[in-house]
């Protein structure tokens, strides 16, 4: 799926958040959005999503070629999981195919191919407070993958999580990245995760949220390697360009403490 973001400008009341966004994302491309702290990501990624109407702008789906089967062209995955507590994790995927008139057959079949490409089989009947975070997650991958995705929209998918789950589904995406050419938009905090997973990463400055730079990464994905040099330089790269900012809304936060 092609998509073109078009001059995206958005105000809460007084709160100007986003001002003249324009980028293009496509088919199989990963785009990262990072940026300080109220830099306008999860607005910028409701907006794609089609959860916000922007203030002016618009959202152009180029091409509308989609996988076969798709239920869902721009399917989200939260980063508190939002999983359902009295349905097994079987449950929680086969939810997201409920009322779109498949068969039982088949809605079993792809929650059975999804629950295999996230190696959570032999967990399909566990309830998700029997689970552990990165669990959890890959519970919330799998339901996002049911639906056949033309893109996932990732809003911090790993920010939940501590240290070293993180690193295990960061390797985990990026194989799922690699394998799946998945077009994908993923916003985080993290560089680390940028550089990773991220063909292009949109930084954002704030007050208002404005483009700052484009920044490509022309590594595949699937050659890359937790503390490789090339991708050392480009998170040192992305920091040097957020750093004041990011300095600037840690210190506001603080305040606001
Ligand atoms: N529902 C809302 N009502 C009013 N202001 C909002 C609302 N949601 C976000 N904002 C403001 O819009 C700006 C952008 O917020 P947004 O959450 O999109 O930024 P972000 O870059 O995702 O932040 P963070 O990295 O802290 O999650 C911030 O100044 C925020 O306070």
């Amino acid at each position: 799926m092609r998509l073109q973001i078009k001059g995206i400008c958005h105000s809460y009341d007084q709160v100007e958040a986003l001002r003249d966004i324009d980028f293009g994302i496509e088919p199989g491309e990963v785009v990262a959005l990072i940026g300080p702290s109220g830099c306008g990501k999860s607005t910028l990624l409701s907006i794609i999503g089609g959860l916000l109407a922007p203030t002016r702008g618009e959202i152009l789906i180029c091409d509308k070629a989609t996988p076969e089967g798709c239920l869902n062209p721009l399917t989200y995955v939260f980063q508190d999981f939002a999983l359902l507590p009295w349905r097994t994790v079987a449950g929680n995927i086969s939810l997201v195919l409920e009322d779109h008139g498949l068969s039982k057959a088949d809605r079993d079949a792809r929650v059975a191919e999804v629950l295999e490409q996230t190696n959570l089989w032999d967990f399909r009947d566990a309830y998700p407070k029997q689970l552990s975070g990165g669990m959890k997650q890959r519970v919330g991958i799998a339901r996002a993958l049911a639906v056949r995705p033309a893109a996932l929209l990732m809003d911090e998918p790993l920010s939940a999580l501590d240290a070293q789950t993180r690193i295990l589904l960061l390797d985990e995406f990026a194989a799922l990245f690699a394998r799946t050419g998945m077009t994908a938009v993923y916003v985080t905090h993290n560089l680390n995760e940028a550089v990773r997973l991220a063909n292009r990463v949109v930084a954002l400055r704030r007050r208002p949220g404005t483009i700052k730079e484009i920044h490509t990464i022309d590594i595949p994905i699937a050659e890359r390697r937790e503390g490789m040099p090339e991708l050392i330089a480009h998170e040192s790269a992305l920091w040097n360009l957020i750093r004041d900012e990011a300095i600037a809304a840690d210190k506001e936060l603080e305040n606001v403490a």
